[in-house]
């Protein structure tokens, strides 16, 4: 039986509610299974937002939305990218007549209103977010939806569900302007050098959190897609430590594909106070091809404030994209610059920096185009 015709059979508006632990990548587990990073691609993300969304609908057309005593659906994934989360919402929101109301938890983060070049209705702050290394539980997604009224939206049922399931689904392969204004991110990016001969190896994940601001987009990480990987069957920790003030958390660290890389430690802070922030340097990671290369372990420093945050990674982001503008002034004014200056120095740390960056950016940019 599909999951669309679920309601038909146990019958439309005739339950009260229903909570919808969803099926899904489980990258929510990675503090407990680190092979989560590598073992998913984005078909599996979007494979599991298909199936999301129908049975989102699903479950939004079982309940009936006049039970005096009900009319909720509960979502949840123990995932933690954008597309099985506020992007499964945002599309029930499009398609049934219901409405985002509050989880009734005082902790984790707000889910994100605007990923990159998406928008997502702006009750998504409603819903909420908990990260590993910050709530000291799996990474975990929830949203509570009240059903207004048992009509189906005309509009929705003129449409085409199943291929909308795949919206939502957000494209790694974004412009780089958008990755200016855009929160967290993280698409995957692959680490070998090899991104533009791969395809759909990229995946978002979302990073800081979901109030207004928005997390720096980072540089993505390979995701690879190896079998056997152990399914996500929801939280199950922990002491929820409840940070009322979190900010950003960037749990994206990088997914390293190669052997020999130091491992991710998972949530090191137990009750780790939820302002360790990432700093904007931290978003620029280089994405690196060799054996050996050190990961980022998550959060590792502190400084920046929620605002303030956007603002430097956004710098960091318009920074790269006018490099080359730069460089060509520093040459023209004659002064000595660390990179990309015609006699030959020793390459700086900083101009080692900057070069990798632009040969990221470039890289990404040759691996759109493709
Ligand atoms: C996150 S787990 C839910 C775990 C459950 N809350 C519990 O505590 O046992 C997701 C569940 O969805 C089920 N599932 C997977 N694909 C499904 C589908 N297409 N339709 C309905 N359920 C599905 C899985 O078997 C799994 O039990």
């Amino acid at each position: 039986m599909t999951v669309k015709r679920l309601p038909k059979v146990l019958g439309m508006n005739s339950v009260d509610r229903v909570l919808l632990d969803a099926p899904c990548t489980g990258t929510g587990t990675v503090w407990k299974d680190a092979q989560i990073k590598t073992s998913k691609d984005i078909d599996d993300i979007r494979n599991c937002a298909f199936i999301q969304k129908q049975l989102l609908l699903a479950a939004i057309d079982l309940v009936d939305a006049n039970s005096k005593t009900g009319g909720y659906i509960v979502y949840s994934t123990c995932s933690m990218m954008i597309p099985e989360n506020e992007a499964v919402i945002d599309y029930a929101l499009k398609k049934r007549d219901v409405k985002v109301v509050p989880c009734g938890l005082d902790f984790g983060r707000p889910g994100f209103i605007r990923f990159r070049e998406h928008r997502f209705h702006t009750s998504l702050d409603k819903t909420r977010r908990f990260y590993p290394h910050v709530n000291n539980m799996d990474g975990f997604f929830v949203a509570k939806l009240k059903k207004m009224s048992n009509t189906i939206p005309a509009s929705s049922e003129s449409s085409k569900e199943p291929e909308e399931a795949a919206e939502g689904v957000v494209d790694p392969n974004h412009d780089e302007e958008d990755e200016k204004d855009v929160p967290d991110g993280q698409s995957t990016k692959s680490k070998n050098h090899k991104q533009g001969k791969k395809k759909n190896e990229q995946a978002s994940i979302p990073e800081g959190e979901g109030d207004q601001s928005q997390a720096p987009e980072r540089p993505a990480k390979h995701l690879k897609s190896n079998k056997g990987v152990k399914k996500s069957s929801g939280p199950k920790s922990a002491e929820m430590n409840g940070d009322k003030k979190e900010t950003h958390d960037e749990q994206t660290e990088h997914v390293k594909t190669q052997k020999g890389s130091k491992k991710s430690k998972g949530p090191k802070n137990a009750g780790m106070d939820v302002d360790e922030k990432e700093t904007p340097s931290e978003q620029t990671e280089e994405v690196k091809s060799h054996k050996g290369v050190k990961r980022s372990n998550g959060p590792k420093s502190a400084g920046i404030n929620g605002e303030k945050k956007d603002v430097a990674e956004e710098q960091t982001d318009q920074t790269s994209h006018k490099k080359k503008h730069v460089s060509d002034k520093i040459k023209k004014s004659g002064s000595k610059s660390t990179s990309g200056t015609k006699e030959k120095k020793p390459v700086s740390k900083e101009g080692s920096k900057k070069r990798k960056r632009k040969w990221q950016f470039k890289l990404r940019r040759d691996w759109e185009a493709k």
